[in-house]
């Protein structure tokens, strides 16, 4: 059997040796190039698992290779030496298609990681995961923008660049970076998702870094950081726009120099961590205004990727909506639905997107009568009721106190509500309790009024602590 052939491209004769030396340590074949043109000769006859390129060559820049690799080889993943201290060069190349960089002077350990990581790329899977969208996924949808996801995501399985995750909340983008994690060579590594704005800010450094025994009051044992969890992994940062400014800055050196220091130690650990990060909040306009720091923004934002909101691909409607309610069965008989509802769900907007279809569904079930889900059962009536801030209707708070005294008043647009489901319960409430005053108590007439299901109306009753009058 054939060793894995790897490409050295470097003008320096003494990095090129220790290079040379490192990889046939591995066992690995070596072909070594001092020039652009001489890198080219050799891609031109050989297939190679892995090339290696310095930044500065005589007769070019190794990005220009790192282009011609990335576009006419697609399965040969390329890394380039960085000059110590130049992020820039390195967020560049990785931009350009690099699957991963080292800086100078070059650490062995890092270049053997790396080293193995493109290998796990590069052999042959049986899906030819080399080709975007072969690989199956978890992300449920055909529609173009899901297809286009899917692409990319196959395409960025394939690198270490950090990739900022953007959509709205519930439109699946944790999904999205479990899946590039899934595909990638650091698959059967840990995959860490964390959610930065629920840390209390004082625990974040201890989280994120780990502590050793003694740090503090409290640290009885040693305790590894997320860092070290997802050693060989991948780490999710999620609402990464939360993060208190003091933890950007210590998030960024720890990107930047892949090294960790655990809290009371003395010394730093390396980690070989892939970043995600995830936000719904637009970063960039965080960065304008002071809250995220520019420089942290443009480490972070090297690959961005767009997860669609539901609204903008409703053609996948019927196949998630078959998914869910396949779950949802556990293996028994799906529930099935009538006539209007995928109709009336493609009217509405969604704005919690895939999650709240799954609660939607989760809970129409709950309401259905023998395994159909109808019209009635979706409670998406809250979102279409609910009147728009600052639309003409609006009668005068007092005014309308005066012609409906069950039914809050509506806030001025100034005075929002402190919380708005305590503020919907509110109003939910007050509409059931006039509905069966109406029809004194009579459930099923009262359930007939508001245009839900029986069951509905007994589930919103128990939630929302009504009772009939004691007779
Ligand atoms: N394309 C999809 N196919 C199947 N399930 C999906 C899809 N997109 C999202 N989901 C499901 O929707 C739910 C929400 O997804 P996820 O947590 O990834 O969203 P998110 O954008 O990260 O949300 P948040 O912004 O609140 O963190 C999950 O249960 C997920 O499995």
């Amino acid at each position: 059997m054939t060793s894995p052939r790897i490409l050295v491209v470097d003008d320096e004769a003494d990095l090129r040796e220790l290079l040379e030396i490192t990889l046939l340590k591995m066992g690995l074949d070596v072909d070594s190039a001092a020039t652009l043109k001489q890198a080219r000769a050799f891609l031109a006859g050989t297939e190679y698992a892995l090339v290696l390129t310095d930044m500065r060559l005589p007769d070019g820049l190794g990005l220009e290779l790192v282009r011609e690799v990335t576009a006419a080889f697609r399965c040969t993943p390329i890394a380039v030496v960085t000059a110590y201290g130049s992020a820039d060069n390195a967020v560049v190349a990785l931009k350009a298609g690099a699957f991963d960089y080292v800086s100078k002077p070059v650490v062995l350990d890092e270049l053997r990681i790396l080293v193995r990581s493109a290998l796990r790329l590069s052999a042959p899977a049986p899906d030819s995961a080399c080709e975007p969208g072969a690989a199956p996924s978890r992300l449920i949808g055909r529609s173009d923008a899901m297809q286009s996801l899917r692409a990319q995501i196959a395409r960025l399985a394939r690198s270490m660049a950090p990739i900022a995750i953007t959509g709205e909340s519930g439109s699946g983008k944790e999904l999205a970076a479990r899946e590039i994690h899934a595909q990638s060579s650091r698959a059967a590594k840990p995959f860490i998702a964390v959610n930065c704005g629920a840390i209390p800010e004082a625990l974040m450094e201890a989280e994120f870094f780990g502590y050793r025994k003694g740090a503090f009051t409290g640290a009885a044992d040693e305790r590894d950081g997320f860092f070290q969890a997802a050693n060989g992994g991948t780490l999710m940062l999620d609402e990464v726009a939360d993060l208190p400014l003091a933890m950007q800055v210590k998030l960024l050196r720890a990107i930047q120099e892949r090294r960790v220091r655990k809290i009371g130690a003395t010394a730093e650990e390396p980690v070989d961590v892939r970043i995600i990060s995830a936000t719904h909040q637009n970063l960039a306009h965080c960065v304008e205004t002071g809250r995220f720091r520019q420089d942290l923004f443009y480490r972070l934002n090297v690959i961005e990727l767009g997860v669609p909101a539901l609204r903008e691909r409703l053609d996948d409607l019927e196949l998630l909506t078959t998914a869910i309610l396949e779950r949802l069965a556990g293996g028994g008989q799906r529930a099935g639905l009538g006539a209007q509802v995928l109709e009336t769900m493609r009217g509405y907007g969604f704005p919690g997107n895939v999650r709240e279809l799954e609660n939607v569904l989760e809970r129409a079930l709950a309401f259905a009568d023998g395994g159909m889900i109808e019209v009635g059962d979706l409670s998406l009536k809250g979102a279409r009721a609910m009147p728009v801030a600052g639309a003409p209707a609006h009668a005068p708070a007092h005014s309308q106190a005066q012609s409906a005294p069950a039914e809050p008043a509506a806030p001025a647009l100034a005075a929002l509500p402190n919380s708005l489901p305590d503020y919907l319960n509110q109003v939910e409430r007050d509409i059931i309790i006039r509905a069966l005053a109406q029809t004194q108590f009579n459930r099923t007439q009262a359930a007939q009024l508001l245009g839900i299901s029986f069951r509905q109306l007994r589930y919103q009753m128990q939630k929302l602590d009504i009772h009939a009058p004691e007779p």
